[in-house]
């Protein structure tokens, strides 16, 4: 156990049991013993924080429509029901999307390993379903996934603070996350905080190796609620930590656009719905 939040061995064979039984405990997992290599995570991490110090992001400005592309901290996301923009930078890479060309390689490379593994995951908590919310799905949660190009790796770096941050600014607000599910490769530094039934918030540890699994709100969508998304933000660090900057790379699992997730919604309506709100849509795009 990390906190409240289980670990679980991908290896072990109660491993779907026991990301289900996590999931629907706190919305979260760790997974541990995934088959990613850790020097292709590193060397991710290396290349992509060598781009955020450079000016090369200025050249691949966000694009609201496609959702790829360079976010500057100027135009970065408003978490619901909040009115501060959080404390970060980030790049949405997706397979068809922009991205410079000395990064697309290793980053097509992880991207291809996570995908696999987001199958194996999704075919787990299908497993894991009652037979009525099983029967309610419009098609397998696998199948949601097979032939889509909408899941996006973030690679997200939170600059060192400088003490100048708006009152109140986070580097990630609370917030759920929109998609089916979401792998967070370990962080380069701690801060990520889960919210509990108990509503007190626990640090999810960022051990170096371990894959953080947790429910986006359109799985809760599709299983009416029988798994739901969990609130998740990145507090400041303070002291020396202060200094130094953060690096995490979220992987968005996301249907096909046409995918029906509820009577009320498909996955593109859904997404529509959330993009407008967190403000990477109507925001104006002026890159600073
Ligand atoms: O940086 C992290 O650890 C989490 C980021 C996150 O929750 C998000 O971008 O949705
Ligand atoms: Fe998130």
């Amino acid at each position: 156990m990390s906190g409240k939040i289980l670990v679980v061995d991908y290896q072990s064979p109660s491993a779907g049991k026991d990301l289900v039984q996590s999931l629907t405990h706190t919305g979260f997992a760790i997974l541990k013993s995934v088959p990613v290599e850790q020097v292709l995570i590193d060397e991710v991490y290396t290349h992509w924080k060598a781009f955020f110090h450079s000016n090369q992001k200025f050249h691949y400005p966000f694009n609201p429509t496609t959702m790829d592309g360079f976010a500057s901290t100027a135009v970065s996301e408003v978490a619901k029901g909040y009115d501060k923009k959080d404390l970060k930078e980030f790049f949405h890479y997706l397979e068809a999307g922009r991205c410079p060309d000395g990064l697309r390689g290793i980053t097509s490379k992880f991207v291809q390993q996570l995908n696999p593994i987001a199958q194996q995951l999704l075919q787990w908590i299908e497993n894991g379903l009652p037979a009525d919310i099983l029967n309610g799905l419009s098609e397998p949660l696998t199948g949601m996934i097979t032939g889509s190009n909408n899941s996006k790796l973030r690679l997200i770096h939170y600059p060192p603070l400088t003490g100048d941050e708006p009152e109140g600014a986070l580097r990630a607000a609370a917030h759920e996350d929109i998609n089916l599910i979401t792998l967070l490769p370990a962080a380069t530094a701690e801060g990520l905080q889960v919210l509990s039934a108990e509503c007190a918030w626990l640090d999810v540890g960022s051990d170096p190796g371990s894959i953080i699994i947790n429910a986006g709100d359109m799985l809760a969508e599709c299983t009416n609620g029988f798994i739901k998304s969990t609130t998740h933000r990145v507090v400041n660090p303070v002291g020396a930590a202060a200094r130094e900057g953060r690096m995490s790379m979220p992987f968005f699992v996301h249907p096909r656009s046409e995918v029906r997730l509820s009577s009320r919604h498909t996955a593109q309506s859904y997404r529509e719905e959330r993009y407008n709100e967190n403000g990477l849509v109507t925001n104006k795009m002026t890159v600073s």
